[in-house]
Parts: structure tokens; C-alpha cells; sequence
């Protein structure tokens, strides 16, 4: 997988207001080439405001956003870029096949509209196959487990080639047998070179694989740093009260287990 020197993504300054209302102050973030980036904090505190302004979903007010150091308005190469949203908000109702959500992947490395290729059968089939959804890749999406269907969008974004993967929540509603496949699965893409920006309600089984966690309150960065720092469980539970801006209260400064 091809390698650039500029880093996946860059986040400066950036704000955004919806319906009126800020929702993200001045956020600088930034995912290196190869690196796992979690991104923590509780309800509303704007993370998937972020990832999906980072992707071009929403208008930012102010700052920047660059991809692969392009600035996003002028990035054209959108196959280097997978971006799973949450599955509730991707999958719900919908009536496609496994083959035909990952066949969608393959989309944005097209030139024009046309028939599939036989690269494309190759990469839809070696994309399935390696989130292990061969023997379903028939069946309804939308009547499959939380995890699998996670697994087929992962899925899609694998078709595409990317090498940034921006995935929102892909953890949520996903028992631990299945976090911990799909754990295995991350770690697989990142030891192959993908960078992956993740959102996440608790760490669980990829907590080994994250090297740096980003904890949001309020719209505003209030931690970056390594995730030993932080228990599961401090997660619903992150208040600022003043202090140092990249010590959140109520997260010990000494390592703890999983
Ligand atoms: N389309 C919208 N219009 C107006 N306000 C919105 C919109 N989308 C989100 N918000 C508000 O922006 C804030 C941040 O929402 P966001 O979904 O980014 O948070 P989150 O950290 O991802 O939350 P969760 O963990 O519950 O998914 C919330 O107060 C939410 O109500």
C-alpha cells in the first residue's frame, strides 16, 4: 500500500455550528500515517460532528481540514478514504445484499458510470472474504447481527482500496465475541499500513490496538494522549472542571488495565 509523506488527516482550528448552536470549537487533530487514533467522550460532545466534517459531511464555520495534504475541498481521491458511518444511520431498512453494499465501495474509484470490472469482482470478493462474510455474502444487510453487518460496511471500505479508515461507533450494539473479531480485523489493516480514526463509546478489545486517544467534551478537545490513561467506564462520565486542558479530571495519570 502506497505510503505518503503527508499525514491521512489534518484538523485545524476547525469550528461548526448547527441549527445556530456550536457544536465543535477550534479542533486541531491529526491522524499520521499508520496510526490507530480513537476518538472518546460522552453523547452529544460532537464526535461524529467531527469525523463527518472531517469526511466533508458537514460545513465547517471556520479552520481547516486536509486529507493526505490536499485541503478537502479540492480532494478528488476519495478511494483513499473509507468512511464507515454508524450503522444504524447506514444499514437501517435497507434492502441490499452484502455484495451489493461492498460493490458500492467500489464506486468512487470509478472514472465514469459503467459495468464492473473484473478488478472490481476480484476486490469486492477479497474484501468479503477478509471480514470472513464469504458464506453470507448473498444475504440482506439489513437482517443480519450488529456485527456483521459492521463487517460489511468495514467491508465497503476495503473494497475501495482506502488507506485512512474513518469509522463512527463501529462497536456499538456489538456483542464482545464480535468486537473482538473485529478487533483482529483492525489490527490486521493497520499492521498492512492503514491509518484509522475511530469513535468509540468504550475501548474494549481495541484497546491494544489504539496509540493515541482523543477525548471530546463539549465540542473541544480535553485529552490527547495514550488510552492506558483511561478506564472504560470514565467514559459516560467526562466533566470538565477547569484544570490542564490535556488532563481531563477523573482520568488516572497512571496506567491501568484493560
Ligand atoms: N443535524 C443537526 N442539527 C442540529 N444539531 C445537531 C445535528 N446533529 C447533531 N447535532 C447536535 O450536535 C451535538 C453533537 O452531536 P454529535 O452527534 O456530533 O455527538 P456525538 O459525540 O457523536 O454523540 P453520540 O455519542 O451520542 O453519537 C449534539 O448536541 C447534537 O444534538
Amino acid at each position: 500500500m502506497p505510503v505518503s509523506q503527508a499525514p491521512p488527516l489534518v484538523v485545524r482550528g476547525v469550528s461548526v455550528a448547527l441549527d445556530g448552536r456550536p457544536v465543535l470549537r477550534h479542533v486541531d487533530l491529526e491522524v499520521a500515517a499508520g496510526e490507530f487514533v480513537a476518538l472518546l467522550g460522552s453523547n452529544g460532545s460532537g464526535k461524529s460532528t467531527l469525523v463527518r466534517a472531517a469526511v466533508g459531511l458537514v460545513p465547517i464555520s471556520s479552520g481547516s481540514i486536509e486529507l493526505f495534504g490536499t485541503p478537502l475541498d479540492r480532494f478528488r481521491d476519495r478511494q483513499r478514504l473509507g468512511y464507515v458511518p454508524q450503522r444504524t444511520r447506514a444499514v437501517s431498512g435497507v434492502p441490499a445484499t452484502v455484495r451489493e453494499v461492498v460493490m458500492s465501495g467500489r464506486l468512487a474509484r470509478r472514472r465514469f458510470f459503467g459495468w464492473r470490472t473484473a478488478a472490481d469482482v476480484a476486490a469486492v470478493d477479497a474484501a468479503i472474504d477478509r471480514v470472513g462474510l464469504s458464506d453470507r455474502s448473498r444475504s440482506s444487510v439489513s437482517e443480519m447481527s450488529g456485527g456483521q453487518q459492521q463487517r460489511a460496511l468495514i467491508a465497503r471500505a476495503l473494497a475501495s482500496e482506502a488507506e485512512l479508515l474513518i469509522m463512527d461507533e463501529p462497536t456499538a450494539g456489538v456483542d464482545h465475541d464480535n468486537q473482538e473479531s473485529l478487533a483482529e480485523l483492525l489490527g490486521s489493516l493497520v499492521q498492512d499500513g492503514t491509518s484509522v480514526l475511530l469513535v468509540a463509546h468504550e475501548l474494549g478489545p481495541l484497546r491494544p490496538l489504539i496509540d493515541r486517544a482523543i477525548v471530546l467534551h463539549d465540542g473541544e478537545i480535553e485529552y490527547s494522549g495514550p488510552c492506558d490513561a483511561i478506564r472504560d467506564e470514565q467514559l459516560t462520565h467526562v466533566h470538565r472542571h477547569g484544570g490542564q486542558p490535556d488532563h481531563p479530571d477523573g482520568f488516572s495519570p497512571n496506567p491501568v488495565g484493560a
